[in-house]
Parts: structure tokens; C-alpha cells; sequence
């Protein structure tokens, strides 16, 4: 792909995931919201999303945006995820269409879904259950953030439908460097690793698509996201699994 792609949300872990994992693989335009504390190896941008004219300059000349930027607390006020996450994913679509981008990379969340586990846990959790979501169902949000999640999959939704920009919802688990989460068998379950988060957004990068929702996982023994939508539509081949894991040493 050689056309620049605009990462928001560049400084966040999912950004460092993509950014080490992609360097040197794309045309970068970073947004960061605040100065980073490094010297970017691409051009960037340092703003908020909700600034109409900084988001409509940062999608000039773009191909494709991945946009990560905003509040990614469980317990996040409603305020907030209305601002950050609501409001600022509006207008970057908004922007994105108007510079003619035509591939759009959202980062949703297990939380869009939260609630499809309250029945079923902790039994879902485990490596012989084989409960599976799989990016058909209608979202269940299990906290404000979730709401915010899902309407950004909305969001997209409209501004496909409308516009025709290509979408890919990215439904994140559990993003965490070096080793699955400890003592944590939902985030065992929902265990993303650095390098199979910058595998997957690059396929999304790479791939055709319409409008998609797919869950961004490894390839847990645990698991009750179902992996097939993202390995048949964006080619996705996860290298990692948790249940490679003791603690924070891999198991030969
Ligand atoms: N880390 C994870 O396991 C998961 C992350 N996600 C989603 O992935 C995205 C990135 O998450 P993380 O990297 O973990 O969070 P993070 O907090 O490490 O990074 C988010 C970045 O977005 C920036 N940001 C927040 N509001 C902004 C605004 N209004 N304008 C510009 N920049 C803004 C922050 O300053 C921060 O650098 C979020 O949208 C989150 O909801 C979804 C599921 C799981
Ligand atoms: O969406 C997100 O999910 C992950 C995992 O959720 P958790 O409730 O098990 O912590 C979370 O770490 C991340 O901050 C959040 O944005």
C-alpha cells in the first residue's frame, strides 16, 4: 500500500503495538494527543479529535485511517466517552470522507459485548467451552464504554452505507506486551499480543472489505470470540495463545 495511512491514538499501547510491529511497513501520519516523549519516525500531528479543522488536515492526501484515539477506561464517565470517543470518532469520519479516505479501521471493544457473559461466566472462560461470538450478533455494552464502542461500530456503519468508505470494527480483547494476563482467565480468554495486534490491523490494512466486524484476538485455547470472520475476510493467521503460558513464562 502506498498510500499514507493516519494512525490516531499513536502513543496509546494498541498505537505502540501497531507502530513497532509496522514501522517501516507503511506511509505513517501519526495524531498524537499530547507531544510525544520520542521523535516520531513519521510525520505527526499533535491534537484532540474533536478539533474539526486539526482531523480534517490530518486526513489530507489519506488512504486508509486507523483510529484508536479515545477514553479506553472500563469505567470511563459518560462524559467523557461521549466527547472522546462518540463525538470524536463522528468527526473523524466526517473528515475522512470529505478528504476522500476510503478505508476506515476502528478500534471497538470486547466491552461492546460485555454483557453476552454475564449468564454464561465463568464457564466461557474455559478451553471446553465452545460458546462463541462472532461479530453477527447485535452488541450487549456491559458499561458506558461499551455504548461508546458500539456507536462508534454504528457510526461507521452510517458513513459506509452513506459514503461507501470501507469499515473494519477491530472488537479488541485484552491487549498486553510479553505475556497473557495473570490470574485473569477472561483476559487469558480475550488475550491479544503485541505482535498478533500489529498482524491483525495490517491485514485489516490490506484487506477488501465492505463493512466488517471482527474480533481481534490470538489464538487462545480459551476463547469464546470466534476468530473465523477475521481469518476468512482480512486473512488474519495469529501466531500466539495463552494457554502457552504459565504466569509470565512461556512453556516449551
Ligand atoms: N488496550 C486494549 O486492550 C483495548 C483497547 N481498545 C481500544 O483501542 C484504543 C486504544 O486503546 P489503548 O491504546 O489501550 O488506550 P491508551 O489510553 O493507551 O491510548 C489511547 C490514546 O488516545 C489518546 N486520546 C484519547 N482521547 C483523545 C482525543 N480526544 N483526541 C486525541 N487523542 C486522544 C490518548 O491520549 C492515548 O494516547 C481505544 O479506542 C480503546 O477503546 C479496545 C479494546 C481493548
Ligand atoms: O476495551 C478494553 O478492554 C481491555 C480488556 O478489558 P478488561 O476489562 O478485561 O480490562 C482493557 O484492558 C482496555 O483498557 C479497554 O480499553
Amino acid at each position: 500500500m502506498d498510500e499514507t495511512v493516519l494512525l490516531t491514538g499513536a502513543k496509546g499501547s494498541v498505537g505502540t503495538a501497531i507502530r513497532e510491529g509496522l514501522v517501516d511497513e507503511y506511509d505513517w501520519r501519526y495524531l498524537f494527543h499530547n507531544p510525544p516523549p520520542f521523535e516520531p519516525e513519521h510525520p505527526s500531528l499533535v491534537g484532540d479529535v474533536t478539533d474539526e479543522e486539526l482531523v480534517a488536515e490530518a486526513c489530507e492526501g489519506v488512504g486508509t485511517v486507523v483510529h484508536l484515539a479515545g477514553d479506553p477506561r472500563r469505567d470511563a464517565p459518560w462524559e467523557s466517552v461521549l466527547d472522546n470517543n462518540i463525538h470524536g470518532t463522528k468527526i473523524l469520519y466526517e473528515a475522512a470522507v470529505e478528504a476522500g479516505v476510503e478505508k476506515f479501521v476502528f478500534a471497538s471493544s470486547n466491552h461492546a459485548v460485555g454483557h453476552f457473559e454475564t449468564d454464561r461466566k465463568p464457564d466461557l472462560y474455559r478451553a471446553d467451552d465452545d460458546f462463541r461470538l462472532d461479530g453477527t450478533e447485535l452488541p450487549r455494552p456491559g458499561n458506558h464504554y461499551g455504548i461508546s464502542k458500539a456507536t462508534g461500530e454504528v457510526i461507521g456503519r452510517y458513513y459506509h452505507d452513506e459514503y461507501g468508505i470501507d469499515v473494519c470494527n477491530i472488537r479488541i480483547g485484552n491487549l498486553t506486551r510479553g505475556h497473557p494476563p495473570i490470574d485473569y482467565e477472561r483476559g487469558q480468554a480475550m488475550w491479544l499480543s503485541y505482535r498478533d495486534c500489529a498482524r491483525i490491523h495490517a491485514c485489516a490494512l490490506e484487506a477488501d472489505y465492505d463493512y466488517e466486524i471482527v474480533y481481534g484476538i490470538s489464538d487462545n485455547d480459551r476463547k469464546f470470540y470466534s476468530l473465523e470472520r477475521a481469518k476468512e475476510v482480512l486473512g488474519y493467521e495469529p501466531q500466539d495463545n495463552s494457554a502457552e503460558w504459565d504466569g509470565d513464562e512461556r512453556i516449551d
